[in-house]
């Protein structure tokens, strides 16, 4: 069983060690304890939390084999931005920054991702009082976070100064695309999502077309 699931996480994440693979285990179970006192994740997406949340978010290290500044939106339980970050504590060097604005779920992040040591620091504000408190990462991820319409201005701060975007979108991703191309210009490479039947949209050079309202 375990060397399936390390298997399946290097398919995810590429090269990881077993560390990382034990690192993210010891998070599984920390979530699944924390999960039976606050809400962290939908409770039918339990039983298949490796999969549907834990291999989801891996695969963005794949995208960006090299990044070693990342910035989460919308952490909630920490997809993506807790996986990266254990992920990450394999490079020298490297910082995830993850905003989170529910006070539960933030001190869930914090309190376990101290324990496992992962190089990361867990903001518990909104993510429209970052802009100015955290540096432009060089990837900035949101999972389930809101459509690009919504999401595009709260990543605007980073994305328009060179960060590159790693979008969780579903299927209808190509309407969230037409709906958002009035008021922002950007470059964007769809990577088809190695779980399920959704995408990672990768964004980059975000413009604003029209005036800010
Ligand atoms: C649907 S959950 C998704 C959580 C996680 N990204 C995932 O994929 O499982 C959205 C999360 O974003 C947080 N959130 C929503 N708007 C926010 C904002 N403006 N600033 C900070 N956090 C926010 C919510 O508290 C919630 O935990």
């Amino acid at each position: 069983m375990s060397a399936a699931r390390l298997a399946a996480l290097r398919d995810a994440a590429g090269p990881v060690s077993r560390e990382t693979f034990l690192r993210l285990e010891a998070f599984e179970a920390a979530f699944r304890r924390w999960a039976a006192r606050i809400n962290l994740a939908a409770p039918s997406t339990l039983p298949h939390l490796w999969e549907r949340h834990v291999l989801d978010s891996a695969q963005l290290v794949r995208l960006a084999p090299d990044a070693r500044r990342w910035l989460d939106l919308g952490s909630g339980g920490g997809f993506p931005g807790a996986v990266v970050a254990l992920i990450m504590a394999e490079h020298d060097g490297a910082h995830v920054d993850l905003v989170e604005s529910n006070r539960k779920k933030a001190a869930f992040l914090q309190t376990v991702l101290a324990e496992l040591k992962a190089p990361a620091k867990v903001h518990a504000r909104r993510i429209e009082d970052c802009s100015v408190l955290l540096p432009v990462p060089q990837i900035v991820t949101a999972r389930a976070l809101a459509p690009l319409e919504r999401l595009l201005p709260l990543a605007e701060p980073w994305l328009a100064q060179g960060a590159r975007g790693l979008f969780h979108k579903g299927r209808d991703y190509l309407r969230e695309v037409e709906e958002s191309g009035n008021v922002w210009q950007f470059d964007l490479v769809k990577h088809d999502a190695m779980t399920g039947d959704g995408v990672i949209l990768e964004i980059s050079s975000l413009l604003r077309r029209t005036p800010r309202r």
